[in-house]
């Protein structure tokens, strides 16, 4: 195999399973010499710098569709992807010091790229000039990362305080004092503007990377917004598909620090309650403090293990809905280049680390399986959702698999969600290899990749079970039920489709009913006095 097919393996091996890129070489099966080791280690750590901008010239100049012949979407087994083999071919002519590719120039990969080569250099020094980089090798991912910053509004501090803290007020606040402009989503972010994140258009604020207009800002301070990556909103936004009021109550089963706990009492407009688990003592105390600043008035929290708990106590018997965001790996937070020169990580150290985390995920999910009303007999938890901040498909779609395999799974009727209810719009979503080869699986899960999706890496499955008195059979429910039911399943999909329906938030709403509602005093008092 040539060198820059060695090279793209290691980059496919890598976003499959992580590691080091030492450790890659040998996992991905190939045998080189020490010099060509070296001379494949250097490119891939080259090319994965440049990665970010690479992907951008790809995006306006589609290689892949443009020379499909020579780049087919599907490669023959022991093969890289074509993309990973444009990725490192595009690294040398763009960015190498030669300025061109090392291969014969009848090698048709070669010859199909520099077909667009003068393309490619003349929309490398427009996106230079975007950028404000003065030389192309600033381009390279910095220690700093990232294509975004991403800013969450938490409506919870606007529904607890008399203030106006919403999100027409945010956007006055960041034009008023900090110069930011609303703009449509534009990549890359120009500076001094931001948009709303076509996935969670009624929350997430994007912002370009290296913006910092929080640091002593009174929004931050407030808690009225919170530092949080868009993937990790995720698991909320997921687990509350199709919440109303009077559902039931929810249960975050590992909670600290509290991003995604408050992200649960915002979707809930802060009512009913939302019992959260934290096993450690001082990561404990850092989820009361989060909470107490996010302004949630609806979480009872526990300093206690949630393996140790009675899934059937009763004061947990109206929990509909439990988050699941156990420990994990860590493999996803990628902002440093660290993981990719690490020194080589023994791989049955790494096999048997991943090996007892997942048994530990799995765990976490049984128990939760196992969540019922001990009162009527009536299973009231229906919505679990599982999430990781890891990338390695042991803690993701394997647990996954044992869990839907487990009895405790088939005893309950658990299954996964469908893709209509778990963020459709999202387009990367799981391997089937690694869940039996069965797509349908596959497509009900999500998966984030750094890099390529301008998050960190991440992972989010939903368990569902129908047998629930909240969602009764269709038989029995009436026609405005299942209109009802329709309407705000298709304004999830309006929302995450993109089309940015003028909702109002759930803020708007209760400033509203809370103006009704004086109003009414107001009349009520001049008529007494009256
Ligand atoms: C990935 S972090 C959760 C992050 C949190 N969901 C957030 O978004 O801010 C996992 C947390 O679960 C806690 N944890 C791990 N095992 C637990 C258990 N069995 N019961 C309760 N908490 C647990 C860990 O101490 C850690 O704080």
């Amino acid at each position: 195999m040539n060198f820059y097919k060695s090279a793209a393996s290691v980059i496919d091996h890598l976003d499959k399973h992580q590691g080091s890129v030492k450790g890659s070489l040998v996992t991905a099966g190939l045998k080189l010499s020490p010099p060509e080791t070296k001379r494949v280690l250097a490119l891939v750590i080259e090319t994965l710098k440049y990665r970010p901008v690479l992907i951008q010239l790809l995006d306006i100049v589609p290689l892949l569709s443009l020379e499909r012949t020579t780049f087919p979407k599907k490669t023959p087994p022991r093969t890289p992807s074509s993309r990973s083999l444009i990725l490192v071919l595009l690294h040398d002519l763009l960015f190498s010091t030669k300025s061109r590719i090392e291969a014969s120039d009848k090698w048709p990969p070669k010859e199909a790229i520099l077909k667009h080569k003068s393309r490619f250099h003349s929309e490398l020094v427009k996106l230079q000039i975007r950028e404000g980089k003065q030389r192309k090798e600033d381009l390279a991912r910095s220690s700093q990362g990232g294509e975004a910053r991403y800013v969450r509004w938490n409506p919870n501090i606007d529904l607890s305080r008399p203030e106006d803290w919403s999100l027409d007020a945010l956007f006055r606040h960041l034009k008023e004092k900090h110069g930011f402009e609303h703009v449509e989503e534009t990549w890359p972010i120009p500076s001094g503007k931001f948009f709303m994140d076509p996935h969670l258009p009624d929350c997430l604020l994007v912002f370009p990377p290296g913006t910092n207009w929080w640091v002593e800002d009174e929004w931050y301070a407030a808690g009225a917004v919170i530092l949080q990556d868009k993937a990790s909103c995720f698991p909320a936004k997921v687990l509350m598909h199709g919440w109303r009021d009077g559902e039931g109550e929810c249960l975050d089963a590992t909670a600290a620090p509290g991003n995604k706990t408050s992200h649960l009492a915002a979707l809930m407009g802060n009512r009913s309650t939302i019992w959260a688990f934290e096993r450690s003592k001082g990561r404990f105390i850092t989820l009361e403090k989060m909470l107490a600043k996010a302004g949630c008035n609806n979480v009872k929290v526990r300093n206690s293990d949630f393996l140790e708990s009675n899934p059937r106590d009763e004061q947990f018997a109206k929990v509909t809905r439990i988050l699941l965001d156990p420990s994990c790996s860590g493999s996803g937070i990628v902002n440093r280049l660290d993981y990719l020169v690490e020194a080589e990580v023994d791989e049955s150290d790494r096999a048997e680390r991943l090996e007892k985390l997942a048994a530990f995920q799995l765990q976490m999910i049984q128990h939760a399986f196992q969540c019922k009303s001990s009162l009527n007999a009536i299973p009231a938890a229906r919505r679990i959702v599982y999430s990781t901040c890891s990338i390695h498909a042991e803690e993701d779609e394997q647990v996954v698999r044992a869990a839907l395999q487990s009895s405790d799974a088939q005893a309950a009727g658990w299954k996964l969600a469908p893709r209509a209810e778990v963020l459709p719009a999202w387009s990367r979503r799981g391997r089937a290899e690694d869940l039996g080869g069965d797509e349908t699986l596959a497509e009900s899960v999500i998966r984030c990749l750094p890099d390529q999706d301008k998050t960190n890496g991440f992972f989010v499955a939903c368990f569902v079970r129908n047998s629930s008195p909240i969602l009764k059979s269709s038989a029995k429910r009436s026609v405005e039920e299942m209109q009802e039911e329709d309407a705000a399943f298709q304004s999830d999909l309006e929302l995450e489709e993109g089309l940015k329906a003028k909702i109002k938030t759930q803020a708007q709403q209760e400033r509203a009913r809370r103006k009704k509602q004086s109003q009414k005093k107001r009349r009520k008092t001049e008529s007494t006095s009256g």
